[in-house]
C-alpha cells in the first residue's frame, strides 16, 4: 500500500506515556437503536493516562460507541447495548453498579457547550455536592478552584465567580464543562467532538488542556478533525460503517495504515 499523504503536523510533542495498563475495555459491542444496527462488535484496549481518538465517516458510530463507555446510550429510548465493558475490570454494565457514580468515574464533555443555568462557582460546586465530595464550604471552594485550575479557567474567572455560566465565551464555556467534569474526581474523561463549537484560538486551548489533563486522566475523544487526532492523541481508532477497522499509534495510522479503507480516509478519499 503507498504511504498515506496527511501530513502529520509538527506539533508540540505530546507528554509521553509509559503505562500499559488497560483501564476500559470492550469486548463484542453491538448497538442497535431499535431494528437497525449501529455497532457490530467493538474489541477495543483504552490504555491509562493515554489520549485515543476515534475517527472515521459521519454515521460510521463514534459517538454511539463513546457513549457505551458510560452507559449514556442508556438515556436513549430504543437503544440496546450488547457486550462488555470493564473499568478496571469492573462490568460497567452490571446491574448493581450505580450508574450515577459510573458517570463520575467516566465523565463527558460534549460538542456544544453545556453550562447548566447557574453560577461559574455552582456549575463546578454541584456535582461534588450530590457525591458527597466536600461537606464543607472551606472544601467545596478548594474543589472548585482547583478544577477551575486545572481546566486552565481559575486567572480568568476567579473575580466572578457568581456570574452566570452562560456568560463566558464558547472557549470558556467549555473549559467550564472540562472543570464541572474533572470536579468529581472522574478516571476517564470522554470527549465528543469539544472543539467542533470552537474557533482556533479556543480549538489550541483545549488541545493543549487535554494533553496536560491524559497526565491524570483516561481521555477518549471522538473528532472530525484528522490534525486534530495528529496532533493530540497517542492512539487512534478508525471506524467505518459500524466497525472498528484499525487502532494503532496515532502516527502509525497516520502514515502507515494497515487497511485499505483507513488509507482512503486518511488521504481524503470518502468521508
Ligand atoms: N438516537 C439515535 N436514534 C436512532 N439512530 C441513531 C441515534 N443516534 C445515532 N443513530 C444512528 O447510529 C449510526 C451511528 O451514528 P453516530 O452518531 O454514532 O455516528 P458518528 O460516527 O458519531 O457520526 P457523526 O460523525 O456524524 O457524529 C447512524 O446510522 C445514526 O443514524
Amino acid at each position: 500500500m503507498t504511504t498515506a499523504t496527511v501530513a502529520v503536523p509538527k506539533a508540540a510533542p505530546k507528554r509521553e506515556t509509559h503505562s500499559s495498563q488497560v483501564k476500559m475495555s470492550t469486548r463484542g459491542v453491538k448497538v442497535f437503536y431499535g431494528d437497525s444496527q449501529a455497532l457490530y462488535g467493538i474489541d477495543l484496549d483504552i490504555i491509562e493516562n493515554e489520549v485515543i481518538a476515534f475517527i472515521g465517516p459521519s454515521g460510521c458510530g463514534k459517538s454511539t460507541f463513546l457513549r457505551c463507555l458510560n452507559r449514556m446510550n442508556d438515556t436513549i429510548t430504543g437503544c440496546r447495548v450488547e457486550g462488555d465493558v470493564t473499568l478496571d475490570g469492573n462490568d460497567i454494565y452490571a446491574p448493581s453498579l450505580d450508574v450515577v457514580l459510573l458517570r463520575a468515574q467516566v465523565g463527558i464533555v460534549f460538542q456544544k457547550p453545556n453550562p447548566f443555568p447557574k453560577s461559574i462557582y455552582e456549575n463546578i460546586a454541584y456535582g461534588p455536592r450530590l457525591h458527597g465530595l466536600a461537606k464543607r464550604r472551606a472544601e467545596l471552594d478548594e474543589v472548585v478552584e482547583s478544577s477551575l485550575q486545572r481546566a486552565g479557567l481559575w486567572g480568568e474567572v476567579k473575580d466572578r465567580l457568581d456570574q452566570p455560566g452562560t456568560s463566558l465565551s464558547g472557549g470558556q464555556q467549555q473549559r467550564l464543562c472540562i472543570a464541572r467534569t474533572i470536579a468529581v474526581s472522574p478516571e476517564v474523561i470522554l470527549m465528543d467532538e469539544p472543539c467542533s463549537a470552537l474557533d482556533p484560538i479556543a480549538t489550541a486551548k483545549i488541545e493543549q488542556l487535554i494533553d496536560e489533563l491524559s497526565a491524570s486522566y483516561t481521555i477518549a475523544m471522538v473528532t472530525h478533525n484528522m490534525q486534530q487526532a495528529a496532533r493530540v492523541a497517542h492512539k487512534t481508532a478508525f471506524f467505518h460503517m459500524g466497525d472498528m477497522v484499525e487502532v494503532g499509534d496515532t502516527d502509525k495510522i497516520f502514515t502507515n495504515p494497515r487497511d485499505q479503507r483507513t488509507h482512503d480516509y486518511i488521504t481524503g478519499r470518502f468521508g
